[in-house]
């Protein structure tokens, strides 16, 4: 008798673990229950009329690495090769990045120059953070939180300034409170194999599965720092929904409750990020009573919101030219960032002659703190704030557009969570596998590999 696959959840994961499920040469019955009225998740494209494109969630993808390459992979597979836009290395969206410090802006250091001197706002060259992680032993914890692994290795500064930036253009999330060991794996095995960062990034990374493409051979070739499509986004899902037509039957009706019938298999793929920060409650309520520790698990999975809103300033020119700027929470807590997406990716500015998009990232672990309730804040606070900040930091003004957002959090101890509930199925035998943002990786890449691993291992067990 053919098997069936249930799909919770039809963002990225969702979708690429139809993907591949469908394309098994042993294809199940696949059963995608999706509980809002689009697929997609976060990948969510607004087109206006005159062709600009404003993104909801993610606006760029990286390359690099196994993840990148899969993705990439996949992207070929389903002939969006002509709809990709690259940004190659030598674009200044590759090359600049900026930080927000005592009201003004700061260009990141790069290349050997850039770590030679001392470069505002760092009080020291770079290569001394360089030199002092060289020299550091090797740390003892189990975990960590990134604050305190880059203090130790690198010096108070660099974790003060340029880490609890990263993590807030990354995570939306406090460097203080995150998990080494599970945001930065690759950082945290690299300490404990080689005892430094920098000797481990130097010697080690060993080979990937072979998973090339013409687009990731080129994408190497022309350093791309990140691609998009040029409908935006949502074009992979869209495209990924092509596929799935006639291969799989969707319901928008969602998923009330998860049990177990006899033979029943099921990969789960659930809401990882929304408006508010109690998602994965959300997956929690849909166990049955039996399956509690695997629920207070999943409870314990934190996510934070943020406010993304969107403008765009008709006839404007940017004073400077990058990918965007990050703020330090020392600085301002609430504002994390501002993207230039015009800069990165100018075919996506509309027909309305030149024009600057940006997008202004707020809230993130600071949201509470300074506009209160993510459910009740009203929309025009979020837009003046945003004005504002480009105001202040940029000399522009006007506006657009505004949704919101969730990020999960991994904080210390994530591990621990995630290995106690693969534990837990194992043993209880259940036939589920947990894929998506909340487990081992929030990037749009991570969320795509980890489906199709999860996928593989099914099918496999299967056999
Ligand atoms: C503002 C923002 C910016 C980002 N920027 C980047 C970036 O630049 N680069 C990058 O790589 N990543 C970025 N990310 C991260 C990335 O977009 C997400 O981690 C990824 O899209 C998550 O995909 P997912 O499928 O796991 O979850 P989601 O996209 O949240 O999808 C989950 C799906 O499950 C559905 N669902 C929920 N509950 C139920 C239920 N009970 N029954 C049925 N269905 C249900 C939801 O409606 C949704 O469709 C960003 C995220 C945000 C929010
Ligand atoms: C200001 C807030 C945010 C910005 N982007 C995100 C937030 C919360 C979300 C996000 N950004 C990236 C990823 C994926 C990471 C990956 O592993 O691929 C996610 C979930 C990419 C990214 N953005 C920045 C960095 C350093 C990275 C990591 C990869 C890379 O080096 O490209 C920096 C950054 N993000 C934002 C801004 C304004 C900014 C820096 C100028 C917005």
């Amino acid at each position: 008798m053919q098997r069936t696959v249930a799909v919770v959840g039809g963002g990225i994961s969702g979708l690429t673990a139809c993907y591949h499920l469908a394309r098994s040469p042993s294809a199940p019955k696949i059963i995608l229950l999706e509980g809002s009225s689009r697929l997609g998740g976060w990948l969510h494209s607004t087109r206006t009329e005159d062709g600009a494109v404003f993104e909801h969630g993610p606006r760029g993808i990286r390359p690099v690495g196994t993840v990148g390459k899969n993705t990439l992979l996949m992207v070929s597979e389903l002939g969006l090769d002509a709809d990709v836009l690259p940004v190659p290395g030598d674009h200044p969206a590759s090359k600049n990045r900026y930080l927000y410090v005592s009201r003004a802006l700061h260009r990141l250091p790069s290349g050997i120059g850039g770590v030679l001197r001392t470069v505002p706002p760092f009080t020291r060259p770079l290569l001394w953070s360089g030199l002092r992680e060289l020299a550091a032993p090797r740390g003892t914890q189990p975990d960590e939180t990134i604050h305190r692994f880059v203090s130790r290795r690198f010096g108070k500064e660099l974790a003060d300034i340029a880490i609890d930036s990263l993590c807030r253009g990354v995570f939306a999330g406090d460097c203080r409170a995150l998990s080494m060991r599970s945001c930065f794996p690759a950082l945290f095995e690299a300490e404990q194999r080689w005892r430094s960062v920098i000797l481990g990034m130097a010697l080690g990374g060993g080979k990937g599965p072979a998973l090339d493409s013409a687009l990731s051979r080129r994408a190497r070739d022309e350093r791309w720092s990140q691609w998009s499509l040029r409908g935006g986004m949502e074009t992979l899902p869209e495209a990924l929904q092509d596929f799935l037509r006639r291969r799989v039957s969707v319901s928008s009706s969602g998923c009330a409750a998860l049990q177990l019938c006899a033979g029943g298999r099921g990969v789960w793929s659930p809401q990882l990020l929304c408006a508010e920060a109690s998602l994965f409650p959300a997956l929690a309520v849909l166990l049955p009573g039996w399956a509690e520790p695997l629920a207070q698990e999943l409870r314990s999975i934190e996510a934070v919101s943020v406010g993304v809103v969107n403008l765009q300033y008709n006839g404007a020119t940017l004073p400077i030219t990058g990918f965007g700027h990050l703020v330090p929470s020392f600085e301002d807590s609430s504002l994390l960032g501002i993207v230039y997406d015009s800069v990165a990716f100018p075919e996506q500015n509309g027909s309305c002659g030149p024009s600057v998009r940006l997008t202004v990232m707020l809230g993130g672990a600071w949201f509470e703190q300074g506009f209160g309730d993510p459910d009740t804040v009203p929309q025009a606070v979020l837009l003046s704030r945003a004005k504002e900040a480009v105001r202040a930091h940029l000399a522009l003004t006007l506006s657009l557009v505004l949704p919101q957002a969730c990020i999960p959090q991994y904080m210390l101890g994530h591990w621990q969570r995630t290995e106690s509930m693969s534990r837990y199925l194992e043993q209880e035998g259940l036939p589920l596998s947990l894929i998506g943002a909340s487990y081992q990786g929030v990037s749009v890449n991570d969320c795509i590999y980890s489906a199709k691993m999860a996928v593989t291992r099914l099918l496999d067990q299967a056999c």
